[in-house]
């Protein structure tokens, strides 16, 4: 049969022998046309009793799906290479019967193990993929279509971002402080002490009469006086404007201070992912094995070391690396890390823990395993499991050739779709240079309400989270953190146990409030909302080498029901990283712009 992959219209022609599939030495397929190329199922049924010599499948970059679905029983060749061709041939021919036979069992066995039903709705999505016009993008799933259709969310802005943290203004003897001047207000604040009804809490403000003196006198000089609030914003001459800092720098001037900066400042909860976030930018060096390593971007070290110190900011880099490679980067911050998308969770002081569902079903990850190896192997500088995760695989061909890597990963898709682990527990995520594997249920969005209650239980909070900073390259699948946090959606519940009842009398206007409710109390302890809970990681889960310790698991709480979230919208700022599809309220171009983000967040944390 010719090979001529040169045809007229440049697509290679079809060399099927359909009317004598029975007596042929062997068939070989080359399709440019993916609709053509089920063919191959036909061909390997004809033959279930008189076995083909081979069969040869073309490896053109269209035929996606049979070469995987048969191409381990058939010779896999490139049609453009006449040489590869022409040896693919000769191989057929001279194939021994055991090896034959072989071949066309696996393959027989795979067409007969898929029905026609099966069959039709691959083929149908196939054809709808194509309707998407995805060859270009691996985005055909049906959060990410919609995503597409959505517009572009405007640039993070960092400096209303860090104004904000600053949190409200106090009012001061039921007046706010946007409606006094300095003078005013010094004079308030010389009665020593002043209450302020900001949050419900009893506020001490002190002034310091001799700096006084010097600073009246510049305000009688037509200096700018400093106005505090929403309406005034900008004051004269001195450029001072919401921007907590300046204002502070401001009051210092005129020798006032805060006895307490809670008063100003809100209560921060900041959760950052790692890849693509807080990561140094890849530089393509060639050592691909040193560029998979996940570093943390070496200019976040003083900005990190500051927020993390400040006693109203929580930090929680939640990613889908696993625990050492949070270990291995983050050890020396005061914050939490959690590992694989959250399933494991390690606080600012203590040890890892999991929040794993205690009969979550892994069965899937050999299976899983095999396939990915398949395709590591025959797609150059791909890989996988370049670190231990439990929970997840993830197929990543971001260093692979890009057109290559997509098709390889199409075809992956395919055959996770149909193949071993179809009728499985699992969900195929895709990214944009890579394929994960996990099990159902598993997302950042899901894991954060866990974090959260034990977040709350462990600093003893006694105010809300009234701030957050929500900032990923997340998947399409781990955004739904976004919204966990969006304040116009429904209120959420967050059900983890919680052994300290706060006070009572904290009353906020509410925009979103996560309650944490009393859990229920089974046999085997509390159960969070979703009948997760976190328990230690166990010495036969410990990892051998990643010298993990273990928490014991924490005595049954009181009962406790308590607003852990406070979010006006306002102070919720979701920020995709290096995405224009996204759910996100903002997004940010690259991790270079986290770090300087993040730097004036924390010179402003520092200075208040
Ligand atoms: O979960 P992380 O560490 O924040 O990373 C987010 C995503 O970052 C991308 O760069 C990776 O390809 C994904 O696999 C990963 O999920």
């Amino acid at each position: 049969i010719p090979v001529n992959p040169s045809v007229s219209d440049g697509i290679p022609c079809s060399f099927v022998a359909f009317s004598h599939y029975r007596t042929h030495h062997f068939v070989a397929f080359s399709h440019y046309r993916p609709r053509q190329s089920v063919m191959a199922i036909p061909v390997v049924l004809m033959q279930a009793s008189s076995l083909l010599d081979g069969a040869i499948l073309s490896k053109s970059p269209h035929l996606k799906f049979h070469a995987q679905s048969l191409g381990a029983g058939a010779i896999l060749v490139n049609p453009w290479n006449i040489t590869e061709v022409a040896a693919a041939i000769a191989r057929a021919l001279k194939m021994p019967s055991a090896e034959r036979e072989k071949r066309h069992k696996h393959n027989f066995l795979h067409v007969k193990s898929h029905t026609a039903q099966e069959w039709a709705g691959t083929f149908e999505r196939s054809i709808y993929d194509e309707s998407l016009n995805i060859c270009s993008e691996l985005n055909d799933t049906v959060i990410e279509a919609q995503l597409r259709t959505r517009q572009v969310p405007p640039q993070l802005p960092t400096k209303t971002a860090i104004e904000t943290i600053g949190g409200e203004w106090p009012i001061l003897n039921g007046t706010t402080c946007v409606e006094l001047q300095l003078e005013t207000w010094v004079d308030e604040i010389q009665r020593q002490k002043v209450q302020s009804k900001s949050k419900g809490v009893t506020q001490k403000f002190y002034g310091r009469t001799n700096d006084l003196k010097v600073n009246r006198k510049k305000c009688t000089s037509g200096q700018p006086k400093l106005e505090l609030g929403d309406s005034l914003g900008t004051v004269a001459h001195g450029g001072i404007s919401r921007d907590r800092s300046a204002i502070y720098d401001a009051m210092y001037a005129y020798g006032c201070y805060f006895d307490n900066l809670d008063c100003f400042h809100n209560r921060m909860l900041s959760v950052p992912g790692f890849s693509g976030t807080l990561t140094e930018p890849v530089e393509k060096t060639g050592d691909q094995i040193k560029e998979m390593e996940l570093k943390v971007h070496p200019k976040l070290r003083q900005p990190l070391t500051a927020l993390c110190s400040d006693p109203n900011t929580t930090v929680v880099v939640l990613s889908g690396s696993g625990r050492q490679v949070l270990d291995d980067n983050f050890k020396d911050y005061d914050m939490w890390l959690a590992a694989e998308n959250g399933m494991f969770l390690h606080p600012s002081k203590g040890e890892w823990m999991t929040t794993m569902p205690e009969h979550l079903n892994m069965e899937w990850l050999d299976s899983v395993k095999h396939v990915f190896e398949y395709f590591t192997e025959r797609t150059p500088r791909s890989h996988f499991d370049f670190e231990e995760r439990e929970t997840s695989l993830v197929w990543n061909y971001k260093y692979a050739d890009v057109e290559f890597g997509k098709l390889q990963a199409r075809d992956m898709l395919q055959h996770l779709w149909t193949g071993p682990i179809s009728n499985a527990s699992v969900e195929v995520v895709q990214g944009s240079r890579s394929v994960e594997v996990r099990a159902v249920g598993v997302t950042k969005g899901a894991a954060i309400d866990r974090i959260l209650g034990e977040i709350v239980h462990s600093k003893s909070m006694t105010s809300p989270i009234d701030y957050v900073l929500c900032i990923g390259h997340f998947l399409g699948k781990d955004e739904d953190i976004y919204s966990f946090f969006e304040p116009d959606l429904p209120s959420i519940g967050v059900g983890l146990p919680r052994s300290k009842v706060t006070s009572d009398g904290v009353k906020f206007p509410v925009e979103r409030k996560a309650c944490l409710k009393e859990p229920p109390i089974t046999k085997s302890g509390p159960k969070s909302s979703q009948n997760k809970a976190t328990r230690a990681v166990s010495n036969s889960e410990k990892k051998s080498n990643n010298h993990i310790s273990i928490t014991p698991r924490r005595a049954a709480p009181e009962k406790v029901s308590w607003n852990v979230l406070d979010l006006k919208k306002e102070n919720y700022f979701s920020c995709a990283i290096g995405r224009t599809r996204t759910n996100a309220r903002y997004t940010l171009d690259s991790s270079d712009d986290v770090v300087s983000f993040l730097k004036e967040l924390a010179n402003a944390s520092i200075r208040t």
